[in-house]
C-alpha cells in the first residue's frame, strides 16, 4: 500500500514531532540538570567536603561507584584491605564513609566514649527487618539498646551457660552420630551445612526452647533457606540506601519474592513469640526474663518478637560459619589437626568426661578456636556505626558519618600477626610471641559487644573436641581450595566443605 504524501503517520507525522521534540527538551534538561548536580556532587565530595583530606580511591572520595563496583562482587574485604595498604589506616569508603585499619581503632570506635556516644546506624534497621521495636541487635539509640541488653544478661551469664549445658551435650552427641552415620563415604559431608544445621539447632532450643530440628531431618529448617538468602538483599540495598532519591523509588518497585519472604519470617517470630508466652514459669531458655517483662506489660509482645528474631539469626549463623572456617583451617594444617588430637585424646578417658568448665582450660583447644577467628572472622567486613560528631583516632569525623573498622584488614595485617596467612594456634599460648592479639575481635568490642561470647566458646569447645576425640577426620580434594572460594555478602558466601569421618581406632567412649 502506498503512503500519501501529507498523510498523517503517526511515528512520522508534523504534529507528533513537535510534541516529542517538547517532551526530549523536557528530558535533555532534566538530563543536563542531573549531569550538572552530580558533577556538582562529585566536585564538592573531592575539594569542598569536611572528609575531603582523607585519603582513598578517587571513585571512592567522590561518588558512590567504587562502592557500588566492588561491594557485590563478594570480595569486599580484599578490596578493602587493598586499599588501606595503599592509602593508610583510614580511608574514605564513599563520600560519607570511614573505614578504619588500626588495632588502636577497635576501641576508638566500639569501646564506651568520653562524650556523645558513637551509636549503630541506619544499616541495622535493615537487620531489624522492620519490626516496630528494636531488638537486642538491632536497637540504635544507646540507652534503649543497653536496657534490651539487661534483659538478657542473665541468660548470657556464665551461670546460665553451665545450666544449659546438658542441651548442648545433647545435641553435640545427636551431631556427632550423624557424622559417624553418614561421614564415612568418598564424598563426606559438607561441613558448612551441617554447623549450620547444628548451630541453628541448639540456637533456637536454648533461646526459646524449640529446636529447628535440622539434625533430625539432615535438612534445612525452612527459616535458614529464607533469612540467608535475605542478607544478600540487605547487601544490595545497604547501597542503594545512600541515594536519597532511590529510596522512596525502591519502594515503589514491586518486590513481591521479598515481601513474602520478610511476611514469612515476621509471621514465624510472631508465632513462636505468642507459643514462648503460653508456656509460663521458669524454661531455662533466654526468654524467662523477657517473657516475666511482657506479662507485666514492661515489655511489648511486637518487642519480643523482634528478640527472638535476632536470636534465631545470631545464634546460629555466626557460630555455623565459625566452626566452619575453624575446621578448614585445622584440617589444611595436619599437624596441627594431630597437635590438637594430642590434647584432647590425652586429657580424656571418654566423650562422657568432657565438660565446658575443663575443656575451656585446654589451652591449645582454646589457641585453635581464637586462631581460626582470626583467619576467617564471622563477620569480615565492618560492623557499621555513625559519628556523632567527634574525634576518632585524631582525627575530626563530622555528625553522620558512617564508621567502622574492616576486621578482615586488622586480623590480617602483618604488622600485628607475623604470617598472617598461616594458621598458627601457637601465636595464642607463646609468651614471647609479639602478636598484637587485638587487632583480631571477632566477636566486636564495648556496649555492643556479641552477648553470646561466652556461649559461643562453650559450644565451639564441646562439639569441636567431641569431633576430634571421636573421629579421624580428612578433608577431601575437593575441598582444598576453599579458602578461595569463600565470598562475603555481610555473612559469608562458602562453597562445600567436604570432611570425611572414620572412627579413631582406639576411641574410648
Ligand atoms: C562464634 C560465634 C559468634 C560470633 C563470631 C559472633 C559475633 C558477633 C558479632 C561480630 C556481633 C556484632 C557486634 C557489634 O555490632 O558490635 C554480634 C552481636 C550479637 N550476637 Fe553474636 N556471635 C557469635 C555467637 C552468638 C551466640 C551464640 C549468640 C546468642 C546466644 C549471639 C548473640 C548476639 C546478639 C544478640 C548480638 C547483638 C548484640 C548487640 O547489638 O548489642 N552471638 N555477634
Amino acid at each position: 500500500m502506498e503512503i500519501p504524501q501529507n498523510a498523517s503517520v503517526p511515528w512520522h507525522g508534523e504534529p507528533l514531532q513537535e510534541g516529542h521534540s517538547g517532551a526530549s527538551l523536557l528530558l535533555r534538561a532534566v538530563l543536563a540538570l542531573l549531569v550538572a548536580s552530580s558533577i556538582g556532587q562529585v566536585v564538592y565530595n573531592l575539594y569542598l567536603h569536611p572528609l575531603k583530606d582523607i585519603p582513598g580511591p578517587l571513585l571512592a572520595r567522590g561518588s558512590l561507584l567504587w562502592r557500588f563496583r566492588y561491594c557485590m562482587g563478594g570480595h569486599w574485604h580484599l578490596h578493602i584491605q587493598k586499599a588501606h595498604k595503599r592509602y593508610g589506616d583510614v580511608i574514605r569508603v564513599s563520600p560519607n564513609e570511614l573505614s578504619f585499619a588500626s588495632a588502636k581503632a577497635w576501641k576508638s570506635v566500639y569501646g564506651i566514649q568520653k562524650g556523645a556516644p558513637i551509636t549503630k546506624n541506619e544499616f541495622w534497621d535493615m537487620i531489624g527487618l522492620g519490626f516496630d521495636e528494636g531488638s537486642i541487635g538491632s536497637e540504635r539509640d544507646y540507652h534503649l539498646a543497653a536496657q534490651k541488653r539487661d534483659l538478657f544478661a542473665d541468660a548470657m551469664s556464665n551461670r546460665n551457660v553451665a545450666q544449659q549445658e546438658p542441651i548442648l551435650q545433647a545435641f553435640v552427641s545427636l551431631f556427632l552420630d550423624k557424622m559417624g552415620n553418614l561421614g564415612d563415604t568418598k564424598e563426606g559431608l559438607d561441613m558448612g551445612q551441617w554447623f549450620l544445621y547444628f548451630g541453628f539447632d541448639v540456637g533456637t532450643k536454648m533461646a526459646f526452647g524449640e529446636s529447628f530440628e535440622c539434625l533430625v531431618r539432615e535438612s534445612a529448617h525452612e527459616w535458614l533457606t529464607l533469612v540467608l538468602p535475605l542478607f544478600f538483599f540487605v547487601n544490595i540495598a545497604d547501597n542503594f540506601r545512600r541515594i536519597p532519591l532511590v529510596v522512596p523509588l525502591l519502594k515503589l518497585i514491586p518486590m513481591g519474592w521479598l515481601r513474602g519472604v520478610r511476611g514469612k519470617i515476621v509471621k514465624y517470630s510472631k508465632d513462636q513469640t505468642a507459643k514462648r508466652l503460653l508456656r509460663s514459669g521458669p524454661q531455662n531458655d533466654f526468654f524467662d526474663n523477657c517473657v516475666d517483662k511482657v506479662q507485666k506489660g514492661d515489655v511489648s509482645e511486637e518487642e519480643m518478637a523482634s528478640h527472638l528474631f535476632t536470636f534465631s539469626v545470631a545464634a546460629g549463623e555466626t557460630q555455623a560459619t565459625s566452626m566452619t572456617g575453624i575446621l578448614y583451617n585445622l584440617l589444611a594444617n595436619p599437624e596441627k589437626r594431630d597437635e590438637l588430637q594430642r590434647e584432647v585424646r590425652g586429657a580424656y578417658k571418654s566423650t562422657h568426661d568432657m565438660d565446658v568448665a575443663t575443656l575451656l582450660k585446654l589451652p591449645y583447644l582454646q589457641a585453635v578456636l581464637k586462631e581460626g577467628m582470626r583467619i576467617h572472622p564471622a563477620v569480615p567486613q565492618g560492623l557499621p556505626r555513625v559519628s556523632p560528631g567527634t574525634m576518632i583516632e585524631g582525627i575530626y569525623v563530622p555528625e553522620g558519618t558512617e564508621v567502622y573498622v574492616s576486621a578482615w584488614s586488622t586480623s590480617h595485617d602483618e604488622r600485628y600477626f607475623h604470617d598472617p596467612y598461616t594458621f598458627k594456634p601457637e601465636r595464642w599460648i607463646d609468651p614471647t610471641c609479639q602478636d598484637v592479639k587485638e587487632a583480631s575481635q571477632p566477636f566486636g568490642l564495648g556496649p555492643r559487644v556479641c552477648p553470646g561470647k561466652r556461649l559461643a566458646f562453650a559450644q565451639m569447645s564441646m562439639q569441636l573436641a567431641k569431633m576430634v576425640y571421636t573421629y579421624d577426620m580428612e578433608l577431601l580434594d575437593s575441598s582444598r581450595d576453599w579458602n578461595y572460594g569463600c565470598k562475603t555478602h555481610y555473612f559469608w558466601w562458602m562453597p562445600p566443605l567436604n570432611v570425611r569421618f572414620r572412627p579413631r581406632a582406639n576411641v574410648g567412649a
